[in-house]
């Protein structure tokens, strides 16, 4: 294995909620990754963020990892949940509420809810 590769699976599996993403959640630099960063931020979602830009090799890396093209992506519990369509897809359905529910993830239910309000 190589180490971007040993990096990224310690990575997921130390930390819950794990975003890959290009920027950092305070300061976004991709709209797709702010749209993410901002939907977790809102909900109260405590997230590990990792700034793809930062490192060559894990950019290319996660891509190997989940057998996915693009960034941002965020993994739950070690396991690869989706990249901004999805993770929108799955907040507007309540989907993504199932899911850190069934994971033990805290999230501000309200929050989710305004999200879907603001979004009907
Ligand atoms: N449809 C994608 C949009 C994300 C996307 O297209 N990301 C591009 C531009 S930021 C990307 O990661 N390209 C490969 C790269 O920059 O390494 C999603 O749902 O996440």
């Amino acid at each position: 294995m190589s180490d971007a590769q040993a990096t990224i699976q310690k990575t997921v599996t130390e930390n819950d909620v794990v975003l890959f993403m290009k920027g950092d959640k305070m300061m976004p630099q991709c709209g797709f990754s702010s749209r993410v960063a901002g939907v977790l931020n809102f909900m109260g979602v405590d997230y590990h963020d990792v700034n793809v830009l930062a490192d060559a090799d894990i950019r290319q890396g996660i891509k190997d990892y989940s057998d996915w093209p693009t960034i941002p992506q965020l993994y739950v519990k070690g396991e690869f949940v989706g990249g901004c369509d999805i993770i929108t897809e799955m907040t507007l359905s309540g989907e993504l509420d199932t899911l850190f529910e069934t994971n033990g993830v805290a999230f501000d239910k309200e929050k989710a809810d305004q999200v879907r309000a603001a979004n009907a």
